[in-house]
């Protein structure tokens, strides 16, 4: 939702933002590498002792590099698969250092060994969502749905937690229990999620093989009808075209 509503609005607001780190020559590789380090620093030096708001601000420093280093790349016409990569890649490195932070924390000083597994729960379904759609894209289908939370809504719903959160720390009340709650919210989000893609790859999945088969039948019976194939040909297309569904890019 927030990747189809938001990203227009922040593309227009960074877009002057990565045209100057453009002009200083910096290249959006950089801006990657950077701003997943600084990710990763904000939640690993800070969350696990307890200090969600400093955390917080620091990784919200950083973390908005994720959307300017696509934002110079197109703006510079290079966008590539190595970019892409690199992007995707860094993405799942982050998130796993944001919510591992958090379980260091419960682990910890924190002390709570539910809200630990929450998080640890919360790392690996935000993995497996995004894996979804990679490897769905992968075979070959087009995974065309996003689901209920996306990457966006997980890092602003337990982000925006963490920060106010933090000001616990600062004398206000009871603000401390909105974490604990985003992570909740995240786990059972990413699960709805989860169970939302692995449907439709599923049907997608189920209609390319469908049409493979059909499309060999119609191909079998137009060789047999010239008489240029015997009656095996349709059987043979049709696993192939079910092998080829299966493991090609
Ligand atoms: C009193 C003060 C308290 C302090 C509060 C601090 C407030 C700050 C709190 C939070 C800010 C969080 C901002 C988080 C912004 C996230 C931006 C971002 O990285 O978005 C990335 C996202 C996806 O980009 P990609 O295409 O590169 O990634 C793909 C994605 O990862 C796929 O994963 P999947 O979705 O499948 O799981 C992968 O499949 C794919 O491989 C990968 O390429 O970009 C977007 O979605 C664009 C939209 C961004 C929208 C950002 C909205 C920020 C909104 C509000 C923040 C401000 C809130 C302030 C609250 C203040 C509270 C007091
Ligand atoms: N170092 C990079 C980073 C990204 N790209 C390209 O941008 C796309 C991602 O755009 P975002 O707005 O989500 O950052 C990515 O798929 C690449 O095409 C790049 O080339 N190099
Ligand atoms: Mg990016
Ligand atoms: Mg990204």
């Amino acid at each position: 939702m927030l990747n189809k509503y938001a990203r227009a609005f922040f593309t227009r607001v960074l877009t002057p933002f990565a045209a100057f780190l453009l002009r200083r020559g910096v290249s959006p590789d950089a801006v990657t590498l950077v701003g997943t380090a600084g990710v990763m620093a904000g939640a690993l030096v800070f969350f696990p002792r307890g200090e969600f708001f400093w955390g917080t601000i620091v990784i919200t420093l950083f973390v908005f590099s994720d959307l300017v280093d696509g934002n110079m790349a197109r703006q510079a016409g290079v966008s590539s698969r190595w970019g892409a990569f690199l992007d995707s890649t860094l993405d799942r490195v982050a998130d796993g250092a944001i919510f591992g932070g958090f379980a260091l924390w419960y682990a910890g000083n924190g002390d709570n060994d539910v809200l630990c597994a929450v998080s640890i729960f919360c790392l690996a379904s935000g993995q497996v969502v995004s894996y979804t759609k990679a490897r769905g894209e992968s075979i070959g289908l087009p995974v065309a749905v996003n689901g209920l939370i996306e990457r966006a809504e997980r890092l602003v719903i337990s982000l925006v937690a963490a920060g106010l959160a933090g000001l616990h720390a600062f004398g206000v009340p009871g603000i401390d229990i909105l974490l604990p709650i985003a992570l909740w919210i995240v786990a059972v989000g990413s699960l709805v999620t989860l169970g939302q893609r692995v449907v439709t790859v599923r049907r997608e999945s189920a209609e390319a093989e469908a049409e493979a088969a059909a499309g060999a039948g119609a191909a079998g019976a137009g060789a047999a009808e010239t008489g240029a194939a015997g009656t095996g040909a349709a059987g043979t297309g049709a696993a192939d075209a079910r092998s080829q569904g299966g493991e090609s890019p």
